[in-house]
């Protein structure tokens, strides 16, 4: 049985603030730091164990990696990082807290922004003027939709994930709400309107088990399933006018 252990990271600061992140490097919360060291233990508790891990460029995703590798006591194994995995870059929404953006443009308008398949948030007006040295040879977008986020996810799907795992390495990969939403895209088969339901709670490890031909067969959350439920409730509402 072949398989993969995907996991959101644990609730950042903005996360906490309800300000949208995108490609912010902000870090976990004492409450991000404590749900992803419950997902080691719930990862270690279940008898998972991993020979290669994979994330994102962005801290909130790495850190929350090293405390599930801490936790597993495998903190010896290799880690990939790639901006693929990043977070859907938020454009001009960066930063902005969302109940107030929902106050002033509607719960609807944020929601097509948050959730809509094909349709970008505002763009950044210009790249940030200070380079960072980790995005130095790659094209750093000014908004992404979740079919931009598909984009560059499915390549990484296709050439790294799955030959991976279809090699019998057992794979776990930390990383976003929105960039685990295209992979789950893909993998589920979900309609470009259904994919606008989808929420990912944080911190909760989401396991896929595949066929022969890398087809899934079956995933699962780990843990409480009725906290987990509210949790994913938690993420759809954030976005609505307090
Ligand atoms: O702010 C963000 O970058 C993402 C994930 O935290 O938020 P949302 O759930 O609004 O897409």
């Amino acid at each position: 049985m072949y398989k993969l252990v995907m996991i959101r990271h644990g609730q950042s600061t903005w996360n906490l603030e309800n300000r949208f992140s995108g490609w912010a490097d902000v870090d976990l919360s004492e409450q991000g730091v404590a749900e992803a060291k419950e997902a080691g233990r719930l990862l270690k508790e279940a008898g998972f164990t991993f020979d290669v891990a994979h994330t994102s460029y962005l801290k909130r995703a790495v850190r929350t990696l090293w405390h599930v590798q801490d936790v597993m006591d495998l903190m010896w194994i290799p880690v990939v990082t790639d901006w693929r995995l990043n977070e859907r870059h938020y454009g001009a929404l960066t930063g902005l807290n969302k109940a107030e953006t929902a106050t002033k443009f509607g719960d609807d308008q944020v929601k097509v922004w948050r959730r809509s398949y094909d349709i970008p948030p505002p763009a950044q007006a210009t790249a940030d003027s200070a380079p960072d040295a980790r995005y130095a040879n790659i094209p750093v977008p000014l908004t992404e939709c979740l079919k931009d986020t598909v984009e560059r996810v499915l390549p990484y799907w296709h050439d790294v994930l799955a030959p991976a795992i279809r090699a019998g390495n057992n794979v776990l990969m930390a990383a976003h709400g929105n960039s685990m939403r295209a992979l789950v895209k893909f993998l589920d088969g979900i309609s470009d309107d259904d994919i606008t339901e989808l929420n990912i709670p944080n911190g909760i490890p989401l396991v896929y088990e595949f066929d022969a031909d890398m087809k899934p067969v079956k995933h699962y959350y780990l843990g409480d399933q009725a906290e987990i439920a509210a949790k994913m409730a938690a993420v759809a509402n954030q976005g609505k006018a307090k």
